[in-house]
């Protein structure tokens, strides 16, 4: 009924038909395309002030900005609407289930900005949907902020779509959380711009030592399971990188145009190399000559073999069958890079991610919030875990790092062709699901067909 918002939000009411579009370049001709529902504070509220009942839950690996999320969901609930009643589930989804819930207030958060980590705990794996709504249910709990990546995302919709078959008044908010910046729809994941400042150092630290042996490589593996982002941002910021290699472009070793013959040319003309590589490049190479072994994380993630170890081996042997001096020194920043605060871009947009959530939450929906084109959107939970982000190999900010490092682009006629079909099919959009779960509001039974997410 909208009487528990404060006065401060009042005048900047969102109005209930504005929509984000999810494509801002288009042709005259083009048709209206997908729309999301813009966040921001309503005038109409689904929660009195003193009945919400909200926890939050962080899960997955770890991002900068996590406690700044947790910080401002709890400081946004309790002063943009005088809401008090919140928790903090300890060690992601099995908290659910497996720990007390802890009470979180403003003051308890206060300072927890500064910190690496989540002061909530976080883990793979242990996500049991019953169990988890069942709790949710046993303890009264209204309104859910789920923080994670796209595995965790996954996890929310399955809650969620739980949730509505046993028709409970519970609103789901995902706050997307991922340092690979692999989620789908939004522009950017909070954490990533920390993580590529960060990266720099690595980077820096990997040229003093290149530069200062004869022949010098310095190497460097970055996060990027599937998705080369950080890689290719910490490449193009740092300007030291002569060749960075990521999951999305494939490359081979030997012969003409290959990585060896490449490095060989680079040591000719400068004497140093700096080489950047995703942990996820190259693993189809990396299994022709180790077994792979298959291994799952407790998410079910595949463990990946450590292509910056294989890569320091195999360009060793190179030169060593060469005759030729050199040296390389293999550094691998991952968790000194994700374990840190985030910057204090990533505090502001995490600030805002999180009042966003609130909003949505307070109005009765069920999303993840997002920004996208530099707008804050509602999306549906189905649209962001249907498809990966990835780097577009034939698009032109991967152009621009070519043209950067001035690296061959190891590309075959094959490999473009492929990498083309995989746009066409990733710009179709993905079918909505089964009537219903496609909603973003979790409950209101009035609600019609235009409290979707996307309009
Ligand atoms: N398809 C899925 N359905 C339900 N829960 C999932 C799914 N995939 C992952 N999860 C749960 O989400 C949590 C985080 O997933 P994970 O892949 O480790 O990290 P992230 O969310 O950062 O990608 C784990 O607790 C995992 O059990
Ligand atoms: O060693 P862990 O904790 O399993 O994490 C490794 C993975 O975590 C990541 O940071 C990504 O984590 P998420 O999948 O949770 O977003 C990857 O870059 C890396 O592969
Ligand atoms: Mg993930």
């Amino acid at each position: 009924t909208g009487t528990s918002v404060l006065i401060c939000i009042r005048q900047y009411f969102v109005d209930e038909d504005d929509t984000v579009p999810q494509k801002v370049v288009v042709q005259k001709n083009s048709r209206r395309g997908v729309h999301f529902r813009r966040a921001g504070p309503r005038q109409r509220v689904n929660f009195e002030s003193d009945e919400v009942k909200a926890c939050i839950v962080s899960c997955g690996g770890l991002c900068p900005g996590l406690n700044t999320v947790i910080r401002e969901l709890v400081c946004g609930l309790a002063h943009m609407y005088n809401v008090n009643n919140i928790f903090g589930i300890q060690n992601g989804y099995k908290g659910f289930y497996s720990s007390n819930y802890v009470a979180i207030t403003p003051k308890t958060v206060n300072d927890i900005h500064k910190r690496g980590g989540t002061v909530l705990g976080t883990s793979r794996g242990g996500h049991d949907t019953k169990k988890i709504v069942d709790n949710i249910q046993d303890r009264g709990i209204n309104q859910v902020y789920i923080i994670g990546g796209d595995g965790t995302q996954k996890g929310a919709y399955e809650i969620y779509k739980e949730i509505r078959k046993r028709g409970l008044k519970v609103a789901v908010a995902g706050v997307p959380k991922t340092i690979d910046n692999d989620i789908a729809i939004i522009d950017k994941s909070f954490g990533f711009d920390s993580a590529v400042e960060e990266a720099q150092r690595a980077i820096n630290s990997a040229h003093v030592e290149a530069c200062s042996a004869e022949n010098g490589i310095g190497l460097v593996k970055l996060m990027g399971r599937y998705s080369g982002f950080i890689a290719m941002y910490a490449t193009l910021a740092s300007r030291d990188v002569d060749c960075c290699l990521i999951p999305e472009s494939p490359f081979y070793m030997d012969g003409e145009g290959g990585l060896l013959q490449y490095v060989e040319r680079r040591l000719k003309e400068n004497k140093h190399m700096v080489i950047v590589v995703a942990e996820g490049a190259g693993q189809d190479i990396i299994a022709k000559s180790i077994p792979a072994s298959d291994q799952l994380d407790a998410s079910g993630n595949k463990l990946l073999l450590d292509i910056g170890l294989w890569l320091t081996h195999k360009i060793k042997d190179h030169f060593k069958s060469k005759k030729m001096e050199m040296t390389i020194k293999y550094i691998d920043p991952t968790y000194m890079i994700r374990a840190i605060p985030s910057n204090a871009a990533d505090n502001v947009y995490c600030t805002l991610l999180a009042h966003s959530a609130i909003h949505g939450a307070m109005a009765g929906y069920s999303f993840t919030v997002g920004m996208v084109n530099g707008r804050h959107a509602y999306i549906p939970f189905y649209r962001v875990t249907s498809t990966r982000n990835k780097v577009k190999i034939t698009d032109r900010m991967w152009a621009r790092l070519l043209s950067s490092t001035n690296q061959p682009s190891f590309l075959r006629q094959k490999d473009i062709d492929e990498a083309r079909e995989a746009d066409r099919l990733t710009n179709k959009p993905p079918l909505p699901p089964v009537a219903n779960q496609n909603v973003a509001k979790a409950f209101d039974q009035s609600a019609s067909a235009s409290s979707n997410g996307e309009i």
